[in-house]
């Protein structure tokens, strides 16, 4: 199947293995260095390979050793450039080595380099990578479709000093004192997408918090890190009882700057977090549960390209919340069940209803424009749907480990899944038009799944309920609830903005928390409350806000409210422009085309 999202010609040419060796300038935020694709005929006497790229220099290509000539195109702004270069005939099965040598930009788009007083410690500089979706190209040419799959090892030098990970297994490195560059080596052995590369590079520290875990942060965050994700050993073993033995060895984490544009980023033996995560009372590692759970459903079973990122993204919340179910409960599963639906008519009000559907159509539209959360909570809504509605019990717990053995390093499209679907159980077929209402029509889903257990969302109603209805609603009452509730209630609240203001000022009161709290996921929607309101104390806080939280959950949503307001517009436009130099590539990407709403 073509990739929309990309040039490469890799039904005719695919690579086979890639064999990266790096040095990382932090002065300069570039990698330059030489890639080595071991690549194969698929079709008979291929004469072309065609790569994607964004914004790279390159030196120089060889053909079995030897250097052959090159042509570089910058083709558009949302799929970025292709390099191609014409091959003597490669037969069918036949494999060759094209190794190139180039450099990236320091504005390629999967790349942030922060200076030392950019990070929480300000002892060292650092670098980490987001090439999901299609950023790749921006730091090696290759053939960047989740179509290709293919092992890699890397060579990657770096200022002595700092430290080198990857999405890849340690193969050793070389940091012996004295040197002015230290040396890692990583083999990634099993088959990879290109959106799954991943590199970090800074002063960071680690703590092993499982048999097979580790969790790196710079050092003053590492030991709150630690502490926070302390039951990740128990999520990975209720993920195995679920879909059968984590086949990638480690599963360390690694804590990024408040810069990281996600919650969270299921690269391959080490997942990206944001710090906007560790709150001190565990209660939003459902993130590291969802990272953990792409281990099966994204990165063995993953989507063909990026129009079925519902098979990657709403198989795996509905696994993530099977986790949480095994670690903490039925409650919690359908309490957070219930809060990714009641999300979604929010989400609805921000994507174009092209967007709203699970099966897209991106043809050449840059997927970071089309992302929003229907493919997780529309998507795992369905399988909750289907496992209510369609699937035995016994067909029930064996339907993830099922769908892993099937197509576990296969590309995944929703047609091929439908088609098994209907093939595999038996009253798929009479529920096949709400199905396809399901995967291919705009908006809210045809049919509202049961959240069985609603012991953990009954008080929160309440308590939306009295703080809206109530002269004197009851601080106390809210200060009750655990933090994943407030959470619930806060954005229950927001969604009926606008609030009076004595409301607001009301709720504002420190024997409520809400103020003063650090926790994002309940400051956000109490921002949003308060912009909705067009209540002006909260101008500055939500200046702040989007000025620290580079997430783009947070950043995107907080600049969104900044700019849609005439009283705070050029108040955040001037903090935008201030701060661009400071914020991810894909961060002010995405900021930049809502500011365009209002030019
Ligand atoms: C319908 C959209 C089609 C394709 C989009 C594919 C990728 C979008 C690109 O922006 C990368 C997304 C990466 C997401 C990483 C982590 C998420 O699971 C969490 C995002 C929300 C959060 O910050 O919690
Ligand atoms: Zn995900």
């Amino acid at each position: 199947m073509a990739d929309p999202s990309s040039f490469s010609n890799h039904l005719n040419v695919v690579i086979r293995s890639t064999k990266l060796d790096w040095k990382v300038d932090m002065a300069a935020k570039t990698i330059a260095g030489r890639v080595d694709h071991e690549v194969e005929g698929i079709t008979e006497d291929s004469k072309e390979i065609i790569l994607d790229a964004r914004d790279l220099t390159v030196e120089k290509v060889l053909w079995k050793g030897v250097e052959i000539p090159f042509n570089y195109e910058k083709v558009n702004p949302a799929l970025g450039d292709r390099l191609s270069m014409a091959i003597p005939a490669l037969s069918k099965g036949d494999r060759a080595t094209l190794s190139i040598s180039y450099r990236t930009s320091p504005s390629a788009r999967a790349l942030q380099f922060l200076t030392p007083a950019q990070t929480s410690d300000k002892k060292g500089p650092f670098l980490f990578s987001q090439c999901q979706a299609i950023h790749a190209r921006s730091i090696v040419p290759c053939q960047d479709t989740p179509a290709v799959k293919a092992p890699y090892t890397s060579k990657v030098s770096v200022p002595a000093g700092l430290t080198c990970l990857m999405s890849a297994i340690s193969a050793g490195s070389d940091t012996a004192a004295g040197k002015e560059q230290w040396v890692f080596q990583f083999d990634q052995s099993i088959p990879v997408p290109s959106y799954l590369i991943a590199i970090v590079v800074g002063v960071l520290e680690q703590r092993e918090i499982g048999p097979r875990s580790a969790v790196w942060a710079e050092p003053s965050v590492v030991e709150k890190s630690a502490k926070e994700f302390v039951e990740t050993e128990q999520f990975i073993k209720a993920a195995e009882e679920i879909c059968g033995e984590y086949v990638w060895k480690r599963y360390d984490l690694v804590v990024l700057p408040s810069t990281f544009p996600y919650g969270g980023m299921e690269n391959p033996c080490l997942t990206f977090v944001t710090p906007t995560i560790i709150t001190g009372d565990r209660s939003l590692v459902s993130v590291v549960a969802h990272e953990i759970a792409h281990s099966w459903t994204g990165n063995l079973v993953t989507t063909a390209n990026w129009d079925h990122f519902w098979l990657n993204e709403g198989f795996t919340v509905y696994l993530e919340r099977k986790i949480i179910e095994k670690v903490y409960g039925t409650a919690r599963r359908y309490f957070d069940a219930r809060e990714g639906w009641d999300s979604l008519p929010e989400t609805l009000k921000q994507v174009i209803p092209e967007h709203s559907k699970l099966r897209q159509n991106l043809g050449g539209v840059d997927p970071d424009d089309a992302f929003s959360s229907i493919p997780y909570e529309k998507g795992s809504s369905l399988l909750l749907w289907l496992e209510q509605e369609v699937l035995s019990e016994d067909e029930t717990r064996a339907f993830l480990r099922d769908h892993v053995n099937l197509f576990s390093q296969k590309a995944l499209d929703t047609e091929t899944w439908l088609a098994s679907m209907l093939a595999r159980y038996p009253k798929m077929k009479d529920r096949e038009a709400v199905v396809n209402e399901w995967l291919y029509g705009e908006g809210m889903p045809p049919k509202q799944p049961k959240f069985v257990d609603e012991s953990l969302i009954v008080e929160c109603v309440a308590v939306v309920a009295d703080l809206l209805s109530s002269a004197t609603p009851s601080a106390a009452r809210f200060a009750a609830l655990d933090s994943s509730q407030k959470v619930f209630v806060m954005n229950a609240l927001a969604e009926k903005a606008p609030l009076d203001v004595a409301k607001l000022e009301l709720l504002a009161a420190p024997a409520f928390g809400i103020a003063t709290t650090h926790n994002c996921e309940l400051l956000c929607p109490w921002i949003k409350a308060g912009m909705e309101s067009k209540w002006e104390p909260i101008i500055p806080v939500a200046l702040e806000f989007a000025k620290t939280y580079g997430r783009l959950k947070f950043c995107k949503k907080t600049y969104s409210l900044l700019f849609a307001w005439d009283a705070s517009r050029q108040l955040a436009k001037d903090q935008f422009e201030r701060e661009k130099p400071n914020m991810h590539p894909i961060t002010v990407q995405q900021v930049e085309a809502l500011l365009n709403k209002y030019k």
